[in-house]
């Protein structure tokens, strides 16, 4: 029986009778097992459906494996009988195969030692007077005697009804209602068929929340329930909120560009620098290029390098529309031309149009341009205290460049930009400051390289100790701003830029052990990649 079904009768019992008096007599009633009926019973309890007085221990029958056997199968003695009634007088030794056939019949697959069991039916039938033995014939014949209303076979019988009562779980009791014939109990206790055993039993009475036990507690609210208003009438089961969930939840999660450009950001925040608005990604030539003393013939500005805007081609204007901005233009156009600030210039003829060309910015420095400029405006006009003067600042943005693409190299990525901007301004400051930021993101080992850059001087490549890869990598790339920049400006002289880049790409790619870039941006990154990476310490 299920449990469910257990609980029902267990239901209807108290509802009829009050109470179950007897949970052993109960059981045997219902045909079943003692201890299924008791788990019933407490599982019951526990859900206060009913409540529970524990009774004096009766004293059970248990059988004995080889008490199970016979109940299963019948006693040797009952299915020799069978057997010899069938068959007639059957020799002695004979009597194992006619077992063996019976079985073959009756209980097949099973495992039974016929010689063995042959030997026990043809004793115990002997005893009871079941069978006789003829000596007269040879061989000797084992053969059924006394009639089938006999006192002997009316006490096989019995004794095969009882092993089964007993095996399935009924007629456990040495004493009631129910009890066993005290004579096959003697007979069964003799033969070691069964077993005496003190058995803990309970009467079982309406508990504090009985009624919820009587109606049918629903799960579902279903379509069906719905359109027959049937569920106006339903009892629903209370949700369970202590329940587990059935899987995690799945929330969002951040890029792994996302939690490196935090890394950045907050070690910018934490050195006291600045954000500057980086989303412009439409940029002017003259920010972009003109502003950074890069010449307009400058290979960079070619259409393999940088992207060109079709629409619009141009900017309206440049910078904001002030004599101020148009002033600094002119002076851009004369240190591009002729020089200035102890520059030669570069000696051609300087393009307002050309300037004016619309690009995807090509780097971060742009708007560190458009900031300086307005930190120089600032300084200008009062607003800023010049004798006590100094910035530092930072974006991580998107950057764009006309690249064939491979494996490390995409035509958009991520910049990291920093500067500090202050009244004389050295070569060691510039290492100074950039150890100082590099040793934050973990890469102690640092190395700096001559270079070149149209907007600084001097510049100098950096490069870190990568201990795990065990070589030095390129980070980034570095240098103080030119006069050619700052000065047409209008920042004074004594105001010097230090100032750095790095890609955010590249420290991201070696955190996670990522050796494709397209594994980190695009269409192709996995949600899996997305899911699985926790948070790096920018650190190597
Ligand atoms: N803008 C440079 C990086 C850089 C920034 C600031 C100073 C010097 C170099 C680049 O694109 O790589």
């Amino acid at each position: 029986m299920e449990q469910v079904e257990l609980e029902h009768a267990i239901v209807e019992e108290i509802r009829s009778a009050g109470k179950v008096a007897n949970s052993r007599a109960f059981a045997e009633r219902l045909k079943v097992n003692h201890e299924e009926l008791v788990a019933a019973l407490n599982s019951m309890y526990r859900r206060d459906l009913v409540t529970l007085t524990q009774l004096e221990p009766e004293v059970v029958l248990r059988l004995t494996a080889e008490g199970a056997l016979y109940a299963q199968h019948g006693t040797p003695e009952w299915c020799l009988r069978e057997a010899l009634e069938r068959r007639g007088p059957t020799p002695v030794s004979e009597l194992d195969t006619l077992l063996e056939e019976f079985w073959r019949q009756t209980s097949p697959n099973n495992a039974l030692d016929s010689s063995k069991l042959a030997k026990i039916g043809m004793q115990q039938g002997l005893k009871l007077g079941l069978f006789e033995l003829d000596k007269r014939v040879r061989p000797p014949c084992v053969a059924c005697v006394g009639s089938s209303d006999s006192e002997a076979v009316h006490k096989l019988q019995m004794l095969q009804k009882s092993l089964r009562a007993l095996h399935s779980g009924a007629l456990t009791a040495l004493s009631g209602d129910h009890a066993l014939d005290a004579a096959l109990v003697d007979e069964i206790l003799r033969r070691n068929l069964a077993t005496r055993n003190k058995l803990k039993v309970f009467a079982a009475s309406a508990g504090p929340r009985f009624e919820h036990a009587l109606v049918e507690q629903l799960a579902d609210l279903t379509r069906e329930m719905l359109l027959s208003e049937s569920w106006r009438n339903a009892t629903f089961k209370e949700f369970n909120f202590e329940a587990a969930g059935v899987a995690p939840v799945d929330g969002g999660r951040l890029h792994p560009l996302l939690k490196v450009r935090e890394e950045f950001r907050l070690i910018f925040l934490e050195m006291g620098f600045t954000e500057m608005p980086s989303n412009q990604y439409v940029e002017s030539s003259f920010w972009n290029f003109d502003a950074l003393f890069q010449p307009q013939q400058h290979p960079a500005r070619d259409a393999h390098d940088t992207f060109f805007l079709n629409e619009p081609a141009l900017c309206k204007r440049i910078g904001d529309a002030s004599p101020a901005t148009e002033a600094y233009v002119e002076r851009v156009r004369g240190v591009h031309d002729q020089g200035g600030y102890g520059s030669r210039g570069y000696g051609y003829a300087w393009d307002h149009t050309e300037a004016m060309r619309n690009v995807l910015r090509t780097h971060t420095t742009a708007i560190s341009a458009r900031m300086l400029y307005r930190m120089a405006r600032e300084l200008q006009d009062g607003r800023t205290d010049a004798s006590n003067f100094a910035r530092r600042m930072f974006s991580i943005d998107r950057v764009f460049r006309n690249e064939t693409l491979d494996a490390t190299h995409l035509c958009e990525f991520h910049q990291v930009e920093g500067w500090v901007a202050g009244p004389d301004l050295s070569l060691a400051d510039l290492k100074g400051i950039i150890s100082q930021f590099f040793r934050r993101i973990g890469m102690h080992r640092l190395r700096f390289k001559p270079t070149y850059n149209p907007y600084t001087e001097p510049s100098m490549e950096i490069y870190a100790y990568h201990e795990a890869l065990g070589r030095w990598v390129e980070i980034g790339n570095s240098g103080i701003f030119r006069p050619e920049m700052l000065q047409p400006m209008g920042l004074p002289p004594n105001i010097q830029v230090i100032a750095w880049g790095l890609s955010l790409e590249r420290p991201t790619m070696i955190l996670y052990g990522l050796s494709n870039i397209r594994d980190l941006f695009g269409h192709r990154v996995s949600l899996q990649t997305i899911r699985d990476n926790p948070i790096c310490r920018l650190g190597w």
